[in-house]
């Protein structure tokens, strides 16, 4: 699962996240945040963590100009449309951005037409994601969505999950959904764009934990279907 840990401002906790398993980091790019970093202070995270961890930048209500010219400068991996993008911007975007660098659309769920809204986006997106709704925040607003009833969201494209998880929740969020990833601001955080390591730690050893617990269910299974299958391809005596 791809966890993506969001707002990270200074080089050596993105490098701590990413030694402590963070799949991708997320960087603010929105002037108004209190976690916004400039494409320059992105390249001095990104210098210091390995090629493999995705490296998003997280947008709102900006020009398609601007994301291409913060992701080449920042060496992004991805955009995250964090505003009111419409498909048709996303769709322009998708022109003008090179294919490898992902476009997540990140719809703020205030009700259930927002998931409506979600199939506008296949097609012109690579991924979803999903936040809570805050009627002054765009985002980082650890609140949480209603999950029991996002139960019914199963898009025809990867899909990504945020909104006030904390390493408390996490397990519950996972139980009731099962998204392609999870993505965590806030909840993981001392002070707005300063992440609190003992916190992704945790995060990490909830995460890890709720694996092994899969693995070893899976295990106990596996004895007792192969068994039945050995049956079943048993030659017959008559
Ligand atoms: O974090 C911000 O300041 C922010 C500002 C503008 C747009 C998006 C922002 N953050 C995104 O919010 C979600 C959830 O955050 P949280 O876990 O509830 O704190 C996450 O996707 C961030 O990328």
């Amino acid at each position: 699962m791809r966890v993506k840990i969001c707002g990270i401002t200074k080089p050596e906790q993105g490098q701590a996240i990413a030694q402590l398993g963070a799949t991708a980091l997320g960087f603010i790019c929105v002037p108004a945040s209190p976690r916004y970093i400039s494409a320059k202070q992105i390249r001095d995270v990104v210098s210091q963590i390995p090629r493999h961890i995705e490296r998003i930048g997280v947008f709102a209500n900006t020009s398609c100009l601007e994301i291409c010219q913060v992701a080449v400068a920042g060496d992004l991996t991805g955009v995250q449309l964090h505003g009111d993008e419409s498909p048709e911007f996303c769709t322009q975007l998708r022109q003008l951005l090179p294919t490898s660098v992902e476009i997540i659309k990140a719809l703020r769920v205030r009700n259930s037409q927002a998931l409506v809204q979600a199939n506008l986006y296949i097609g012109c997106v690579d991924t979803l994601l999903l936040d809570a709704y805050h009627p002054q925040m765009l985002g980082g607003t650890g609140k949480t969505l209603d999950w029991e009833n996002l139960q019914q969201f199963c898009p025809s494209c990867p899909w990504l999950l945020a909104g006030g998880l904390t390493p408390e929740n996490v397990n519950d969020a996972l139980n009731q959904l099962k998204p392609n990833g999870i993505d965590l601001s806030s909840g993981v955080e001392r002070a707005p764009g300063d992440k609190d390591l003992t916190k992704v730690a945790h995060l990490f050893q909830q995460l890890e934990a709720r694996k092994m617990l899969a693995d070893a269910e899976l295990n106990s299974k596996i004895p007792h279907e192969f068994f039945d299958r050995r049956e079943i391809h048993l030659p017959s005596h008559s």
